[in-house]
């Protein structure tokens, strides 16, 4: 028995000092191939069908998992510029220790462990102290005696001082207490700021670090970033240690800030604080967020119009003031929300005033504002359809979060493009504009005071804007516009962005493979050089691959009856308006060029019974074009961002004009020779007028304009004009809806949201019925900023009753269908028309 037992024993030494030394020997080998190998072995772990040999010399070689799409294209993404992930732990940067170094074994956890961890210092503490807040509260609980005291007495004792004891005596007998309404105000600002404070933390930071290093891959088949910009971001913070980097993506998803964050701190940047929308305080994940860097505001910061809510202004300037004093990086989002049409929206200036102001104040010596593009093969958080359709957001929720992860968990979702732009330091931004404003002879130029002005009211800060300072509100709308533009014409297209505008630009009714495949070749060959695109390799490839990821709900692909490949866009509302979303990536970019194309349609005479010789003088005057086209462009204003404030609009016009005759839309006229021909034949006409003796209006008019005629119509190049003048029509078939639908305003006002579903009503009938060949013209944040559009022009005005907005047609047009009209048609003049001649 005893001897069974030691024979039994020393089996099980012999076999586990066996089973020890081939284990030792395994982790070894392993050992050793990843300290040869191991950035490769790291990113295919992260990204698990990278083509790894390709790794270093492009951007990004890598597709999706499945197996159905496992490398089968070939597409490479990016242009060959940038490198490839920073996103991997020990890409080069930090390296192993020693050969026995644990990190090897254990990647992830090394990586998050070993990044550097900054001090994060509470911010709260410093608003509570501060003495602005305490004057707040005050001037808050003068606002609410004040009302209280009207509520229980009328006008009478509306005149009164705050205090005195007259005052208060007959304060007590109206039951109005002066120190309990101050009490009152001072525990509210006690929990605004419990509401708002972030509690960023290294050990949350790391932990979902390492989380997001095995999730990513699940739905994502790579982020692509570019070393480069990382480098330059770490560089400027150690440049100026002093001086807080504010990053301003364009918001597109909410991975946006999970990836910036992400990458900041697996690349030792100092991860920020980020405004984050109260929507977003819901259970759990409110407080994780905020664990990670979210600092809560309120979406709307004035909850009654015409009221301002003084101790919150207060207390969400004193937060970011000394966040900023405290060194922490700042992060906010600009459009104050997700783009619903994947197109950039108007900035929001609230948040970008306080940094402006704590540095015109001297409470920071600078800032470097970081514009960040962000863009996704796949939109992660689903379509925006329901909302473009008039039906209402489904708010933010514990199980809308659980089921949005799940689901994005288990799809396919592309690449994420995130760029780092070049910063723009505050102090230049402001000097250049001063630098304008002199020249334009504007006397009002900001300078940071000399010394820190803690304690001192500003009058255009977010906190104390009684007194409006109209010039610091212009200069926050420059700069608020120029980092929204520059972020836009950084963001680069991705291949589904690509597909989705040739099927609604030029290719509505679909075309086969071939075809489109050339049309992307023609689109690529456009872009480059002014336009980052976000993958390469043969146009067939990038198709299917785009195809895929967009998916059959979208994009239909079927044999024509030759065998060949035919795609279209699949023929519903629903999905035109979601390709829409890709496709208005690009349309910014066309924008000056379709209004310049449509405008010149417009221009053109109707088609005439000339013979050909004549047709051949056909055309527009080029003065004529660009001033109506910059009347034009009014239009769109709240639309597009059509030019930086720097830049001249009718420089930029001259310039797409010049490009559309590089292409051959529009000829010009050159020739010194041919003008005299033209202006004789003009002569010639306007003298058979003088010998008939006849009035005629048409030849004036047609004497006038063959003297100036310059820019002649160019038949041979007609599908390409439409296609430019396609980029905008869904637009303008939107504005005219809303032009036209106004007439029920007449003698009636209406809430905004049953006028805005009046319009997406008409809107769908049109469609259905044909009159409006744009499905995606269906869009509730168009009909918005055409009602916008009409505010401006003082058609109708919107004014607010118990915290809804009512709008009515202004008085002149109430009555005169004729100033309807003039309105109806100034809309109309951007509806392209096709002369054919
Ligand atoms: C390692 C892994 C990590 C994982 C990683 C996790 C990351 C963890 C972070 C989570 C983070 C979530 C992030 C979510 C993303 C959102 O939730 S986005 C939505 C929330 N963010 C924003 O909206 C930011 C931009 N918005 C603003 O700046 C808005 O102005 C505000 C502050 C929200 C206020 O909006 P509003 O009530 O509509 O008012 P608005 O007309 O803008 O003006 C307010 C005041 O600002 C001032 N102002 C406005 N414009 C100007 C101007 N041009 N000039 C001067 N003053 C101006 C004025 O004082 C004005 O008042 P008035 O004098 O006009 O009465």
């Amino acid at each position: 028995m005893l001897s069974t037992v030691l024979n039994f024993a020393q089996c099980v030494a012999e076999i586990s000092l066996l089973g020890g030394i081939e284990i030792a020997s395994v982790a070894l080998i392993v050992y050793y191939v990843f300290a040869k190998t191991r950035a490769p072995i790291i990113i295919a772990n992260l990204f698990p069908n990278l083509n790894l040999s390709t790794i270093r010399s492009e951007l990004l070689v890598t597709l999706r998992s499945s197996n159905e799409s496992k490398l089968k294209t070939g597409v490479k993404h990016g242009t060959g510029t940038q490198n490839m992930l920073e996103l991997t732990p020990h890409s080069g940067r930090r390296p192993y220790k020693s050969l026995f170094d644990w990190g090897v074994i254990f990647p992830y956890v090394a990586q998050v462990v070993r990044s550097e961890k900054f001090e994060y210092p509470q911010v709260t503490g410093n608003v509570h102290n501060d003495v602005v807040l305490k004057h707040a509260i005050k001037q808050a609980a003068e606002q609410t005696l004040r009302e209280q005291r009207y509520a229980k007495n009328g006008h009478r004792l509306l005149s009164r001082s705050i205090s005195g004891d007259q005052d208060e005596e007959e304060d007590a007998r109206a039951g109005i207490s002066y120190q309990n309404i101050l009490n009152k105000q001072e525990k509210r600002a006690i929990s605004i700021l419990k509401d708002m404070g972030s509690t960023l933390n290294n050990a949350l930071l790391a932990f979902t670090s390492w989380l997001l290093y095995k999730l990513l891959p699940c739905f994502l088949s790579g982020v692509v970033t570019d070393t480069k910009q990382i480098q330059m971001l770490r560089t400027a913070a150690e440049k100026s240690p002093g001086t807080p980097l504010i990053f301003v993506p364009l918001h597109r998803s909410h991975l946006d800030y999970i990836m910036v964050t992400f990458i900041l701190t697996n690349n030792d940047i100092r991860s920020p604080l980020v405004a984050a929308g109260n929507n977003l305080q819901i259970p759990v994940f409110g407080s994780l967020l905020r664990g990670l860097g979210a600092f809560f505001i309120k979406r709307k910061i004035d909850p009654v119009e015409g009221k301002k809510d003084v101790l919150y202004r207060a207390a969400l300037h004193l937060y970011l003031t000394h966040a900023l004093k405290q060194g922490h990086n700042v992060e906010f989002f600009i459009e104050g929300g997700r783009t619903r049409t994947g197109k950039p929206c108007m900035p929001k200036g609230g948040i970008l005033s306080v940094i402006v102001n704590a540095f015109m104040d001297g409470s920071i010596p600078d800032a470097l504002l970081v514009p960040v593009s962000v863009n996704y093969e796949r939109l992660v958080d689903g379509n925006f359809v329901r909302e473009q359709k008039g039906e209402k957001k489904i708010p933010e929720s514990f199980t809308k979060a659980i089921s949005g992860i799940w689901k994005a968990l288990n799809s396919n979702y592309g690449l994420m493009r995130i760029d780092f732009n070049e910063p723009y330091s505050i102090r230049e931004l402001v000097n250049s504009y001063n630098k304008i404003a002199l020249e334009d002879g504007s006397s009002k130029v900001y300078k940071p005071a000399a010394r820190t002005l803690q304690h001192n009211q500003s009058t255009s800060s977010l906190y104390g804007t009684d007194v409006v300072c109209e010039e610091h509100r212009n200069l926050i709308d420059s700069i608020s516009r120029q980092v929204v533009f520059d972020c836009a014409a950084a963001t680069s297209v991705m291949s589904t962005n690509a597909l989705a505008f040739l099927l609604l630009t030029r290719y509505r009714q679909g075309a086969v493979e071939q075809t489109l495949a050339a049309a992307l070749d023609d689109l690529r060959n456009s872009l480059s050089g002014c336009k980052d695109i976000g993958f390469s390799g043969e146009s067939f490839h990038v198709l299917a691959y785009a195809c895929d990821l967009l998916g059959p709900g979208l994009v239909s692909r079927s044999r024509d009856d030759n065998g060949r490949m035919f795609i279209r866009a699949v023929q519903s509302v629903e999905s035109f308006i979601e390709l829409a979303y890709y496709s208005n990536m690009l349309t910014p970019h066309f924008a000056l060029s379709s209004i310049l194309m449509s405008t010149y349609h417009a221009l053109l005479p109707p088609p005439s019974t000339e013979p050909a010789a004549a047709k051949a003088t056909f055309g527009v005057s080029s003065k004529k074009l660009i001033e109506t086209a910059l009347q034009n462009c009014q239009v769109y204003r709240y639309e597009f961002i059509l030019n930086k404030p720097t830049q001249v609009l009718e420089n930029l016009l001259h310039k797409h004009l010049d490009d559309l005759i590089m292409s051959g839309c529009i000829n010009k006229l050159e020739a010194q020779t041919e003008m005299i021909d033209i202006r004789t034949r003009g002569m010639a006409r306007d003298l058979s007028y003088y010998l008939d003796g006849e009035e005629n209006d048409y030849y004036d008019g047609a004497l006038e304009e063959t003297e100036t005629i310059d820019l002649l119509y160019a038949s041979e190049t007609l599908p390409q004009q439409r296609y430019i003048c396609e980029i905008l029509a869904p637009f303008s078939n939107t504005y005219l809806a809303v032009a036209q639908a106004l007439q029920i305003l007449n003698r009636n006002s209406m809430l905004e949201s049953e006028f805005i579903s009046f319009v997406i009503n008409d809107l769908t009938k049109r469609v259905e019925q044909g009159s409006c060949p744009y499905a995606e013209s269906i869009s509730t944040d168009s009909v918005r900023n055409c009602l916008k559009l009409l505010e401006k022009w003082s058609v109708i005005e919107v004014c607010n009753q118990r915290g809804m907005r009512l709008i009515s047609l202004n008085t002149l047009y109430e009555m005169s269908q004729e100033s309807l009209n003039t309105i109806i048609k100034k809309i109309e003049a951007v509806v392209p028309k096709f002369n054919q001649v």
